[in-house]
Order: structure tokens, then C-alpha cells, then sequence
């Protein structure tokens, strides 16, 4: 069992965070799904969000994005954008069927994987407009073929596929986003397998489904609160529909910035970890997603995390910048995550 499944055998979700409202058969918002004005600021600002070529990245437009925003989209990927498409019209095909296929396949209490609500549900007092399906290591097939008995092949061909895509591509950008802090290959190898084709791939990883249903009353709901990712980075195709938004870091007050979908691009998101080998350099920015009323969005987050038991600690600290963090392990973070949430990171403070 990898260390992040063990961690949420050991950090059980309570019942009745687990099973989503059947969206389909809810024509007004319920009350349990009223969020409050000020967790809304229903006005998010526009100021566009670096978009990089990474066929041939500029180090430092790239050190720029991280260190400014924790998020830009990238083009030129090298991912097809007909596994994009397959993958998107796999999780609609997913997320419509109706509430008593889907929860044949639901989460158990201290399990990873599987249909549900989002685990930071159980951090607020409120519901969140969303549902989700969590993917780890053999869960897939398990998991799919409880919903597809017979019919499952399709489904787990195109997210194996899209996994596969997702982890060279992980690769690739941690090692781009460190080496445009200066660090070499040598110093990033335990970081990033196969980098120096040596090592086998021992990282780990989590692919997050996750589906906002049109909403009666989108002003009042929320399709995934407020967080940080505890990943290294986070790759996320949210197809053409906006909803991601991103706190924005210059403003004193928190205001919410829109990251309008880029024509076949895809966005990156910083995490924790990167924060944390960064000495504090690259931001791991707070984000949440919002819903609309007229279309039906779907997301597919690819969580990059480290090789097992790996230690990790800042990479970039010298007499002159003193780590601000000390050693851990990504299950060391996730665990301190599950129960302390947005706090999570002030805790490995030196
Ligand atoms: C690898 C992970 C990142 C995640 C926690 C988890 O162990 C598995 C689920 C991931 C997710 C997806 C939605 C948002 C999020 C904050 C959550 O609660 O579950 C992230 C977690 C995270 O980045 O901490
Ligand atoms: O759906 C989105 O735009 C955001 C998803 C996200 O932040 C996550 O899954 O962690
Ligand atoms: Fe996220």
C-alpha cells in the first residue's frame, strides 16, 4: 500500500461527508449548499495569468510565474489534444450516469479512492456544489468496473493513458520549474525519477476527477472552497468552461482572479512542497472553482508528489537564506494536512 493510501486509512472521513446530493434532482439550492457572502466575493478580477510554451520555456518567465503567481498555463505540452477530449467526454460519461450507479463505486470512510465528495468537505460547515472520483495506483479497474460491470474498457484505457501522459509531463515540469532556480539534474535526482536514467519511476501520484453540475443558484454555491495542493505540482485540464479561480497574491484584501481556459493549454498549479524545496520562493497560490448555471464543467487534477519516503527540505538555501522549513516526508505533510488543513504548512516552519 503506498504511504498516501495508509495515510487516509489513518485519517477517516465522517459518513455523511462522502455521499454527494444528487444534483440532477435539485431544482433550489439547499441550505446545506448556502454559502455566505464574504467566503463568496462573487466578483473576481481579470489580470492574465502567464501562459508559457514549454517546448522551449524561458527560465526565467517561468521563475517568474512561480515566484508571482503559483499558477500559469502551459501550450505546447506534447499531450494530444484527442486524449484532452477522450478524457473530458469519459468523465461526463462518468458523472451523468445516475446517483445509484455512481455510489456502487462510493469512498469508504478511510479509503482514497473512489466516488465522492471532496475530502477538504469535511473543513467546512458547508456543502460544496461538486462531486468527485479519486484515482490511485490499481484503484482504477476496481473501481470502474462496480460502476461498468461489462463495459469498464474504455473508461480505464483513456484515464490509464491520460496517467501515463500525465506523469512524463509531471517530470518534466518539476525539473524545469527547479532548474530555472539554478538547481542541476544532480541535485534534483531523487526528486525526479529518471532524470539522470538511473532510476525507476517511484513517485507518487493522484489523479482527481471532479464534476460541477449546473447549479440553480451559482452566486450562492461553491464547486470546491478554498485551498492549497499539498503536491510538488498540480496539473489541471479544466476544458473551455471557467471556474478555476486564484487568490490573487499582490492585492492586501483577498480578491479572486478567473484563469480562463486557454485553447488546448493546461494549467499548472504550485504546491506546498514546491513552496516548501523553494525556501519559500515559489507560491503554492489558494484556489477554488465556482459553478455556473447553464454548463455542466469537469476537471481532471494530476497531483505530482514525491518518491516514496523521500525526505525533502528546502534546495535553495545558503548562509544567506536559512531554510525555512525543516525535513519531511510527503506523507509526513499530507497527514499534518488532513488534520490541520490550510495551517498545514506553518507547521513545518524552522
Ligand atoms: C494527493 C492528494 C492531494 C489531495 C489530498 C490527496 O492525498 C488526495 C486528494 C487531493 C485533494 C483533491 C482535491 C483538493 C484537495 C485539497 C483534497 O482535499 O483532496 C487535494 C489534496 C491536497 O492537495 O492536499
Ligand atoms: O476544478 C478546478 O478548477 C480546480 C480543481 C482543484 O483545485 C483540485 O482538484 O484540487
Ligand atoms: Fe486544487
Amino acid at each position: 500500500m503506498s504511504s498516501v493510501a495508509q495515510l487516509f486509512k489513518n485519517n477517516p472521513v465522517n459518513h455523511d461527508r462522502i455521499i454527494p446530493l444528487d444534483f440532477t434532482n435539485t431544482k433550489t439550492l439547499p441550505d446545506s449548499h448556502v454559502w455566505s457572502k464574504p467566503e463568496l466575493e462573487p466578483e473576481p478580477m481579470t489580470r492574465p495569468i502567464p501562459v508559457i510554451s514549454i517546448s522551449s520555456p524561458e527560465k526565467v518567465l517561468l521563475r517568474h510565474a512561480c515566484e508571482e503567481w503559483g499558477v500559469f498555463h502551459i501550450t505546447d505540452h506534447g499531450v494530444p489534444l484527442s486524449l484532452l477530449h477522450n478524457v473530458e467526454c469519459q468523465m461526463k460519461r462518468l458523472f451523468s450516469l445516475p446517483m445509484h450507479r455512481k455510489i456502487l463505486a462510493v469512498r469508504s470512510p478511510d479509503e482514497s479512492t473512489g466516488y465522492g465528495v471532496v475530502r477538504i468537505s469535511m473543513f467546512y460547515d458547508k456543502l460544496m456544489w461538486s462531486e468527485g472520483f479519486s484515482v490511485m495506483d490499481s484503484s482504477l479497474r476496481r473501481h470502474a468496473t462496480l460502476i461498468w460491470p461489462d463495459d469498464h474498457a474504455e473508461f480505464c484505457n483513456v484515464i490509464e493513458e491520460y496517467q501515463k501522459e500525465m506523469a512524463n509531463l509531471s517530470h518534466r515540469l518539476v525539473s524545469m520549474v527547479m532548474g530555472s532556480l539554478g538547481l542541476t539534474h544532480k541535485e534534483l535526482r531523487w526528486l525526479v525519477p529518471n532524470i539522470t536514467g538511473s532510476r525507476t519511476d517511484s513517485s507518487q501520484s493522484f489523479l482527481q476527477l471532479n464534476s460541477y453540475p449546473v447549479c440553480p443558484d451559482p452566486d450562492l454555491a461553491m464547486g470546491l472552497a478554498p485551498h492549497t495542493d499539498s503536491s510538488l505540482l498540480t496539473i489541471l485540464y479544466q476544458g473551455n468552461i471557467p471556474g478555476l479561480e486564484i487568490q490573487n497574491l499582490q492585492a492586501e484584501k483577498s480578491r479572486w482572479i478567473g484563469v480562463e481556459p486557454v485553447e488546448g493549454g493546461l494549467v499548472v498549479i504550485m504546491g506546498d512542497l514546491s513552496h516548501i524545496i523553494s525556501n519559500g520562493r515559489f507560491k503554492s497560490t489558494m484556489h477554488r472553482a465556482v459553478v455556473n448555471k447553464t454548463h455542466h464543467r469537469v476537471s481532471a487534477a494530476y497531483f505530482s508528489g514525491p518518491p516514496k519516503n523521500l525526505q525533502i527540505g528546502p534546495l535553495t538555501a545558503d548562509t544567506d537564506h536559512p531554510p525555512l522549513y525543516r525535513r519531511l516526508t510527503w506523507e509526513e505533510y499530507l497527514a499534518a494536512k488532513a488534520t490541520h488543513f490550510n495551517e498545514a504548512l506553518s507547521l513545518f516552519r524552522c
